[in-house]
């Protein structure tokens, strides 16, 4: 089962933690960027080596047991924040920003160097990766949430590095199952489609909807 808790915030205390875990995870992603890409020689990479030891150890001085985990609260809504694929304080996370029209989800994405697969090109992973994210938000924001059980990925074309775009949405429902499609595009047009089922599992059938949505759901 998901961990997630009931955690109430302030307004002014939310907007605050946003902004520190925006900058400190863009930090984090503009490092492993420049990692990547970096020319610099033996020296400058241990003196840089050296300030990214003290600031892990600075930042390890105080730690969560485990993962994030998701968070709910009255005011703000749910924190998905430690999420792989749009997780605000997660530097894995490219991120992806999704937006909501009626049952339809778009996801926004700019991906640079460290989601590299082929030369140049997206890494096939990570596409399943947000379409996966993307497909399941649809479920959920349906209100027909559910764990990933098959997702089907055809890669139709190359997706260079740079902007995508996800788009998402729910195909039909069938009990306990959700069926959900999806594709990713670029500049080149669409490049990848998926569909997937979604399934509430054994242990959240007798939920609520809201609860099975928090349980269950995740984006
Ligand atoms: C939601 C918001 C965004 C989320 C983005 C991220 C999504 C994720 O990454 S989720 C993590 C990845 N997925 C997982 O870890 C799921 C792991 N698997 C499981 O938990 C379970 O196998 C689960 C829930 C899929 C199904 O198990 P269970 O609840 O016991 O189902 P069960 O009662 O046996 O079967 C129910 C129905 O589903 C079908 N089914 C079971 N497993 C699958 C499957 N993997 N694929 C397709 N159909 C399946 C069964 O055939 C059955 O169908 P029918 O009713 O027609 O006979």
């Amino acid at each position: 089962m998901s961990e997630y808790s009931i955690e109430e915030i302030t307004a002014d205390h939310l907007a605050h933690i946003t902004a520190v875990a925006q900058g400190l995870a863009g930090d984090v992603r503009a490092l492993v960027d420049a990692t990547v890409r970096t020319q610099v020689g033996d020296d400058d990479v241990a003196a840089a080596r050296e300030h990214i030891a003290a600031a892990t150890a600075l930042l390890r001085r105080e730690q969560l047991p485990g993962a994030f985990g998701i968070r709910f609260s009255a005011t703000a809504g749910k924190r998905n924040w430690g999420n792989a694929m749009v997780g605000l304080r997660n530097p894995v996370a490219p991120p992806m920003h999704m937006s909501y029209d009626g049952e339809k989800i778009t996801g926004t994405v700019d991906l640079g160097a460290a989601y590299e697969g082929p030369a140049g090109l997206v890494h096939g992973g990570i596409l399943a990766a947000l379409l996966d994210q993307a497909l399941g938000s649809a479920a959920e924001n349906a209100g027909v949430p559910g764990m990933t059980g098959t997702l089907n990925v055809r890669y139709r074309q190359a997706t260079v590095l740079g902007p995508v775009t996800v788009s998402a949405w729910l195909d039909r429902t069938e009990g306990i199952k959700s069926f959900a499609k999806g594709t990713v595009s670029t500049a080149d047009g669409v490049t990848v489609e998926a569909d997937g089922v979604f399934i509430l599992p054994r242990w959240a059938r007798g939920q609520s909807q809201e609860d099975a949505v928090r349980t269950v759901g995740e984006g």
